[in-house]
């Protein structure tokens, strides 16, 4: 960027002093990055220093040792071999850890002193480029959050390879929500903000909202009027207008801190960022991190990756697709354009060429971040092979716009954006060699035939084992040692090895180079001369191969932003594809929008549990039908525990969140009407890490839902008010379920246990009973897991506790125990309506310090007046 910003801090000087020359080049360079491991460069090590060094020793458990002393101290140090860096820095990165790697950039031996270093990169968390730190099948998010006025918050982030920002200003009780939605993998905030912010932060962390690391950064970064000028910089606009991204100020800042951040991690101006994307909380369904939690959207309850709806749904070819298919899922928009588009094009793959494409699809290379580390100049040659191949087949794919003669709009546009840069192909074939070696410093990696300087050096190379050849036996002849071998080692270059029985025919030219136990070394003038020939012509293909690759990074640039429009077409095609796969395999239906209120579906399945079934062999997954409309919106649902409840609630929440995404449905018919929001209280697991109890848990999670659910939402509540006593349990659950029938009017689902609930849709007219059925047979009970219309007729808990191998006395005591609590309860039954109404509070009479208070018109007063009545005010008190 071309903005000023202040040079980084410097050590005053008397803290170097004493200091040997490198240690004190350390401490200047650690002075730069004061919370961040630096790794320093010396010979084939990374070294750590000091209080680095015993970090990095017990996070990593390499030795600390001690070696030297420095202004009079012992200098402590770890390190790590450089050939495997990217190992050890996997696994800080893991850890949470930021590192700066300190390299070798001057000429060893050029200057006085320890060779200059500079540090070349910094690895965080959330700005990591290399493939070999990046999880192939999410992002790796940078957030920065700034403290607005007015309870307000300012949103920027970023995934370094993706090159757009995005931002979005929220109220500061909705940051929570916003957290858990971008679960970002690096947060920074302003050293600047108040100290009730940072904590609301930290409380944000606890409770799981977010659980990156996060760290502050100084606070004149957060800069509005910075943040908006970069975007501009970065659009090439004259105004965020077209982004409708202006106006948003607390945003701004937080995206001045990001970029500033971002381009300080790596060293360089981002110039792969153009394109700026704006989110606002109501253009999106709302998922809150309970309900995506509990739906396992992308996580099991237990914290793995599999089981989980999007397990199921991922079949992407790519790791771009898996990317964008994750964030497909994760923001399904209100308004039902896109997915409308989405399920267009993908019933029209569904008729035609999803195969061939999918076929075409596999093995491409990850043109998103290989693009993004062509910007950064950080790309490998390999990545640049598998680039080329891949834009080839892109050229291949546009031409041929899927093989269908009339393409549906959405894929016509994808195959047009396909097509790569012009001459850009053609530029990596001819440039990078097939087989380059992994590292431009290793050579080998321009092609032969692009650069002649580069093929006459490499000729001379070449020419080299003719040479010696010749040589050798031009040597063997002239001194008659038959022997006589010509040959060449890293350590000492090219020598005459001659056997000791045979040294005394040495001639007189030969100089000694290196005697071993049974032969001596030597070298002749010719020799010298041709080696200095070959080690130059060497290094300077080196050299030249480095500048070469350098140009051809400075060719590509101008292509970014076309490479980027590439990835995101190859990723929606990939995603589409997967869709229609997987509707395809898995028997699912195109679900249909309409505009009125409601959640129709046929035959619905819980796409998971199906899923497990089959693969179990467990029998086959009984679908259920579910009819919500504007004047049936509640549905009370009651049977036995493992009867099926929870699963057939989770399942209308997964196919109306598969509908609003555009994916086709586990149903056979599916029509949806607007939804806003699908909250889920559900299960209970004890939050022991912010003392919250179960019940607690229960009842912040519920108000939440109480406060936020509209008409337009879907709730999920399963067993509220199973954490306290019977009564307490009671009275709370049908008076939450009353709360959300007669005000909140969402689409509710409504499990449990308390038989009392099914009395509620006497009076309440948008509610209906539900049950799933259950047979006795005998004293064992048979689940049928249909769910049928009106309440349960019992619960059938003893019979599930024998399912569960409960010891036959413990089972004896209870049935006893429950025909006694039954006899009981049906004789002392209380004629208790749960749903009547509340009397109102009662008024209570205004106190006589309330009475002259209103009587007082401040207005009409004098001062005097005015004294006198707070005089009299505080007499009455007392
Ligand atoms: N529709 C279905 N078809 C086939 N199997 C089902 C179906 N629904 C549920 N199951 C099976 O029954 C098990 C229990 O279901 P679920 O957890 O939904 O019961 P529940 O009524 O919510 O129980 P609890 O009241 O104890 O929470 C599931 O794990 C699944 O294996």
């Amino acid at each position: 960027m071309t903005e000023k910003t202040p040079s980084p801090p410097t050590p005053a000087p008397d803290a170097l002093a004493g200091h040997t020359p490198m240690m004190a080049q350390y401490l200047t360079l650690k002075a730069g990055y004061p919370d961040t491991l630096l790794l320093y460069r010396m010979g084939d090590f990374y070294e750590l220093f000091y209080a680095d060094a015993e970090k990095a020793a017990r996070l990593l458990d390499i030795t600390l040792t001690q070696r030297g002393q420095s202004a009079g101290q012992p200098v402590m140090m770890a390190g790590v071999p450089f050939h495997a860096l990217e190992n050890y820095l996997a696994r800080l990165i893991k850890l949470g850890e930021s590192v700066a790697i300190a390299e070798q950039v001057g000429d060893v031996g050029a200057a006085k002193g320890p060779v200059e270093r500079k540090v070349v990169r910094v690895v965080t968390p959330g700005t990591l480029t290399d493939t070999e730190l990046l999880h192939d099948k999410s992002e790796s998010l940078l957030l920065a959050v700034h403290q607005g006025r007015r309870a307000r918050c300012g949103l920027a982030w970023l995934s370094l390879t993706q090159g757009r920002v995005y931002l979005a200003e929220c109220a500061l009780d909705a940051l929570g929500g916003w957290l858990a939605r971008i679960a970002p993998s690096e947060l920074i905030y302003s050293a600047g903000c108040t100290q009730r912010f940072e904590q609301q932060l930290q409380q944000l962390r606890q409770a799981g909202s977010f659980s990156c690391p996060m760290s502050p950064r100084p606070d004149w970064q957060f800069d509005a009027p910075l943040g908006e000028r970069q975007l501009l910089q970065h659009l090439g606009a004259a105004t965020l207008a077209a982004w409708s991204a202006q106006d948003l100020p607390d945003a701004h800042a937080a995206s001045a801190a990001l970029l500033h951040y971002a381009e300080h991690t790596q060293g360089r101006q981002l110039t792969h960022i153009h394109s700026v994307q704006v989110q606002r909380g109501d253009a999106l369904i709302a998922l809150p991190a309970t309900t995506r939690r509990n739906l396992e959207l992308t996580q099991t309850l237990r914290g793995e990756d599999a089981p989980t709806l999007l397990s199921l749904l991922d079949s992407c070819m790519t790791g771009m697709g898996s990317r964008l298919l994750r964030t497909w899922l994760l923001e399904p928009e209100r308004e039902r354009t896109s997915a409308r588009r989405r399920l267009a094009a993908t019933v029209a793959l569904r008729e035609g060429s999803w195969q061939l494409l999918r076929g075409e699809l596999k093995g491409v290379a990850d043109v998103e971040r290989i693009t993004a580390r062509v910007a950064l100049r950080q790309v490998r040659p390999r990545e640049l092979v598998a680039l080329g191949l891949t834009l080839h087949k892109c050229q291949l794919l546009a031409q041929s716009a899927g093989g269908s003669a009339v393409p549906e709009a959405y894929l016509a546009q994808l195959f047009d954006e396909l097509a790569p840069p012009a001459d850009c192909t053609a530029l990596l074939q001819a440039a990078i060699a097939p087989e380059p070696a992994a590292l431009v410093r290793d050579g080998g990696v321009i092609s032969g035939g692009f650069d002649a300087e580069l093929d006459e050096l490499r000729a001379i190379q070449d020419n080299c084992d003719g040479f010696l050849l010749e040589l050798e036996a031009r040597e063997k002849a002239r001194t008659g040692i038959p022997n006589l071998r010509v040959q060449f080692n890293k350590v000492h270059g090219f020598y005459i090895e001659v056997t000791s029985s045979h040294v005394g025919k040495v001639p007189g030219d030969y100089r000694r180079r290196q005697t071993l136990k049974n032969a001596e070394r030597f070298i002749t003038p010719e020799l010298k001369a041709f080696e200095d020939k070959a080690l130059s012509a060497q290094e300077r293909a080196l050299a030249r191969e480095k500048w070469l690759y350098e140009q051809l990074l400075d060719q590509l640039q101008p292509h970014v932003p076309q490479l980027t429009r590439v990835a995101q077409a190859l990723a929606q095609l990939d995603v589409l594809c997967c869709l229609a796969e997987r509707s395809l395999t898995l028997g699912w239906c195109a679900p249909q929008f309409v505009e009125q209120p409601c959640i129709e579906i046929e035959a619905g399945r819980h796409p998971v549990v199906e899923a497990r079934l089959a693969e179990t062999s467990s029998g086959a997954f009984i679908a259920n039908h579910t009819h919500m409309h504007a004047n049936q919106r509640m549905q009370i649902i009651t049977g036995p525990n493992m009867g099926g409840k929870s699963t057939y609630m989770r399942q209308v929440a997964l196919i109306v969140l598969l509908a609003s995404m555009g994916s086709h449905v586990p149903a056979s018919r599916c029509r949806l009407g607007p939804i806003d929001a699908i909250h889920t209280r559900i299960g209970a697991a004890d939050d022991l890490a912010n003392a919250q109890s179960t019940f607690m848990l229960e009842m912040v999670e519920a108000a939440q839902i109480l406060h936020a659910a509209t008409p337009h939402s879907l709730v999920l509540m399963d067993e509220i008010g199973r954490g306290t006593s019977t009564f307490d349990g009671l009275a709370l659950a049908s008076s939450i379920a009353t709360q959300l029938h007669d005000k909140t009017q969402a689409f509710t689902l409504f499990a449990t246990h308390y038989f009392e609930l099914t009395e509620l849709p006497a009076s309440a007219r948008h509610a209906v009973n539900l049950h799933v059925s259950a047979v006795e047979d005998g004293q064992d009970i048979v689940f049928l897991h249909e769910i049928q219309a009106g309440p349960a007729s019992r619960s059938y808990g003893i019979q599930v506790a024998k399912l569960a191998g409960m010891p036959a006395a413990v089972l004896r005591h209870a049935r006893h125990a429950l025909a006694t609590l039954e006899e009981r309860a049906g004789a002392d039954r209380l004629q208790v309506d749960l749903f009547a109404p509340p009397p109102m509070p009662e008024v209570q009479a205004a106190s006589a310090v309330e009475a002259a208070l209103a009587d007082i018109n401040p207005d009409a007063l004098s001062p005097r007046e005015a004294l006198d009545a707070l005089y009299q005010l505080k007499r009455l008190l007392s």
